[in-house]
This record gives structure tokens, C-alpha cells and sequence, in this order.
């Protein structure tokens, strides 16, 4: 990272008690790979994660279901410190062992399971497409999909829709994900966490106060990334985009910029050795 970006994050945090780190999952702690279910944090991640969050708020927001993060056998995160907004923020969890469980739009849960049974039986016959299940959304990914079959797995997405108007699409990396049609999303998702988080850690916690208590540093690499990006324009926090290319201004409401994972890692470090 540049020293005038480093310079601009030191003049927002003396503003502040603390940093809260909101990260995203694929491509800003692990790297992306061409099998979705092969995702997971380089060699030390996990323990920069658990040092990070012994000191100050720390949450992974991702689209990912909650459960393959968090704990127990095979979980890819599972640090005990960590908070976690899974599902795009539909479903919040406090550290191993707390009370903290929120979750959006539960109601539209049988909608999604009706939705993940339909795409699998229309989508079965088109070559390389790949359904995830993470609980509030269905992520159908396309990366392996050829260009002349996007049309069709297109139509049948948008033929879903049109038979269960309570979810939409949005769109992410070689990936259309169908979810809850409400207005909810990561930056929401970010902003409850922060209350919850600073309630939890016995910081001050109210709307005023939070703002010189927690100051969130929100890093992502995606298009649904770009709702907290959002949140924290004008100095209400620190929104950090991870693109192997400078972004041009336009494309991304982040303010700053980091490479890949590799920076990303390096970047929290830094708050350790300060
Ligand atoms: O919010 P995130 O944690 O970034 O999750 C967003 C989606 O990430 C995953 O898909 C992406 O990463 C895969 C593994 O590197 C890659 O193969 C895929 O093409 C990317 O779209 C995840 O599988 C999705 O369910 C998440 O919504």
C-alpha cells in the first residue's frame, strides 16, 4: 500500500479507539480458485485472524454460509475471536460460544430450498455448472460454464424468478446468486456488527458514540462488496478493494486499494507490529 493511503487510514484512526476489520472471505483472505469448495486462507491467515481479534472487533462478511466458516470439523476459519455475517449478511454470529445468532428474512428459507431443488433439476444438463448451497442464498457458478451456455442458464434463473418473486438475483464474480428479495446486504450487515460487536466487547456502543469508538475498515474484492464500500464513504470508515489492477474511480466506491490476499494479509499485520 502506498504511503499517502497509509497516511490518510493513520489520520481516520486517531479519530477513533479502535479499528473494526470487516473482511470479505474469497479473493480478499483466500485466494480465488477455479473449484468453489476448494477455498481456503493461505498457510498463517487463520493466526493473524486470531491475533487481530484479540485486540480489536473483528468479522469475515461473506456470501458464504455461516457454517463453513465458523467451527467444528472442516470449518475453513474457525478462529475462536471472529464474528461472522454469512450468507451476504442474512446470518450473524457472535465468536464460538456466544449468544449472538441473527438472521434475516428466516421466513424466505423454504423459498431458497424450493429455488437451490429447482436449479439443480434445470441446470443438470448444462455442462459446468456448479450450485453452492449457502443456506439464504443459491450460488450458481458459471466459471466453468462456456460462453455459448450463459444464455440459457441465464433464462433459467431469471424463469425461477418469475415463479418465486420473493427472491432476486445479483451478480458476483463467475457467479449469479439467488436470494431474500429485502433490503439487506452487506453494508447493513456490517453496521448491526459493529453495534453488536462494540455491546459485546463492552465498548460504547451507542449511534453517536460508535462513531468515535469503532472505526470500520470494510476490505472486499466483489460486487456485493461494493453495499458496505458504500456505508463508509466521507470519513465513516475505511473502504479497501482488493483487484490486481488500480481501480479506475468509477468502478468501486472503495477508497483505497490492495493488491490481492497476499497484501491483504500484510495490511493486518501492520496492526499487530503498531
Ligand atoms: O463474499 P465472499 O466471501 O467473497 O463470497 C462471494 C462468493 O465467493 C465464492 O465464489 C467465488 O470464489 C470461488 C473460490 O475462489 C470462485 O471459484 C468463484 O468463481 C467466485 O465467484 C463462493 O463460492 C460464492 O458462493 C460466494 O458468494
Amino acid at each position: 500500500m502506498e504511503r499517502a493511503q497509509l497516511l490518510r487510514i493513520q489520520s481516520r484512526l486517531k479519530r477513533c479507539l479502535t479499528p473494526a476489520f470487516c473482511l470479505d472471505y474469497d479473493g480478499t483472505l483466500a485466494p480465488i480458485v477455479t473449484n468453489p469448495a476448494a477455498a481456503r486462507l493461505p498457510d498463517g491467515v487463520a493466526a493473524l485472524l486470531q491475533q487481530l481479534s484479540d485486540r480489536h472487533p473483528t468479522a469475515i462478511v461473506s456470501g458464504r454460509a455461516v457454517e463453513k466458516l465458523q467451527a467444528g470439523r472442516g470449518a475453513w476459519v474457525d478462529v475462536p475471536g471472529v464474528y461472522y455475517a454469512g450468507s451476504h449478511g442474512f446470518e450473524i454470529r457472535g465468536p464460538n460460544g456466544s449468544q449472538l445468532n441473527y438472521t434475516v428474512a428466516a421466513q424466505l428459507l423454504p423459498e431458497v430450498r424450493r429455488a437451490l431443488e429447482v436449479l439443480h433439476a434445470k441446470l443438470a444438463p448444462i455442462p459446468g455448472v456448479q450450485i453452492e448451497d449457502n443456506k439464504f442464498v443459491a450460488s450458481v457458478h458459471t466459471r466453468n460454464v462456456s460462453a455459448a451456455d450463459l444464455p440459457a442458464v441465464d433464462a433459467v434463473v431469471n424463469g425461477l424468478l418469475e415463479e418465486q418473486p420473493l427472491l432476486t438475483r445479483t451478480a458476483g464474480i463467475h457467479v449469479i446468486e439467488v436470494r431474500p428479495q429485502i433490503h439487506w446486504h452487506k453494508g447493513k450487515a456490517m453496521g448491526w456488527l459493529i453495534k453488536c460487536m462494540c455491546e459485546m466487547l463492552g465498548l460504547p456502543s451507542g449511534a453517536d458514540s460508535r462513531k468515535a469508538t469503532a472505526m470500520p475498515i470494510f476490505i472486499g474484492d466483489d460486487v456485493s462488496d461494493e453495499d458496505a464500500f458504500a456505508e463508509l464513504r466521507g470519513g465513516r470508515g475505511i473502504p479497501i478493494v482488493v483487484r490486481a489492477e488500480a481501480p479506475l474511480r468509477r468502478s468501486t466506491a472503495a477508497e483505497l486499494w490492495l493488491r490481492d490476499p497476499q497484501q491483504v494479509a500484510e495490511f493486518l499485520a501492520m496492526f499487530l507490529n503498531s
